[in-house]
């Protein structure tokens, strides 16, 4: 079996007396694409929040392949190789597409002088080649506030990509997306992540897009795991449709 890429090991976490971690043990490993569901305020986002350092659980241990990472900070995690795409994209919507993502390559390499001296043709062509993953390229002069909303969520995932991540973090990516667009969307994430082998975990309120295409599912209910494993096997599973399919 390949390694964990991510392990969480009896993570604690509570709000006022509400536990929103209570003994989370979870691996992610190599190439996987893991989908986490469960209903809202189950604890999905405290999860991801303590995998990138914006949250410390009050007990437990997150380690990034063999390296404990809790109570890092967030810029710290990040360039152990933690990138996260958001639920609403985090993109300078004044800007070109091309524009954004050469600044997440300038960040990688720890340079932020503003966009001039990024005209150079190596950030160019490393941006390009970002935006072809997911068939972008023609919108690389496109001001991002202007693009629709399934583009603007696949320019966010190419800036978190540019990071050159070993673990991509995506909060629902396709909240907000119409029906339609939902599954192309999709289609193009997961060619993009297949080219680079990467390793994804995402959270999706969608059990369509869990049955498709996710390769293992994790079900939280009240800050717990209550079960996890093949998304058409889980999905069935009485107590899964009771409390997470059957109400988000
Ligand atoms: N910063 C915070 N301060 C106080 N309470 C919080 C905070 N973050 C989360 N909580 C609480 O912790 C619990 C878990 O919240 P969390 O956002 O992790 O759930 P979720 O499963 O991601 O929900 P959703 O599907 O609605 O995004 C909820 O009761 C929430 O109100």
């Amino acid at each position: 079996m390949s390694q964990p890429v991510l392990r969480a090991e009896g993570l604690e976490l509570a709000f006022f007396g509400v536990k929103a971690a209570d003994g989370i043990d979870l691996e992610i490993r190599e190439g996987e694409f893991l989908a986490i569901i469960g209903s809202n305020g189950s604890g999905k986002t405290t999860f991801l929040n303590m995998c990138t350092g914006y949250l410390s659980p009050t007990a437990g241990t997150v380690y990034l392949g063999e390296k404990p990472i809790t109570g890092m900070a967030p810029r710290r995690i990040a360039r152990l190789g933690i990138a996260r795409a958001f639920q609403i994209p985090q993109l300078f919507t004044d800007q070109t597409l091309l524009e954004n993502v050469m600044l997440a390559i300038a960040s990688r390499r720890g340079i932020w002088e503003g966009l001039k001296p990024l005209n150079r043709s190596v950030y160019v062509e490393e941006a390009l080649e970002l935006l072809a993953l997911f068939g972008l390229e023609r919108h690389a002069e496109t001001i991002t506030g202007t693009l629709p909303e399934g583009l603007r969520k696949l320019a966010d995932i190419t800036l978190a990509l540019a990071l050159n991540p070993k673990l991509l973090l995506l909060d629902e990516p396709t909240s907000g997306v119409s029906a339609i667009e939902r599954f192309s969307l999709m289609e193009k994430l997961m060619a993009a992540l297949r080219s680079r082998q990467m390793t994804a975990l995402f959270v999706e309120h969608d059990m369509e897009v869990v049955r498709r295409y996710a390769d293992r599912v994790v079900v939280w209910d009240a800050g717990k795991i209550i079960a996890e494993g093949n998304p058409a096997q889980v999905l069935k599973d009485p107590k899964v449709v009771e409390r997470v399919v059957g109400v988000v």
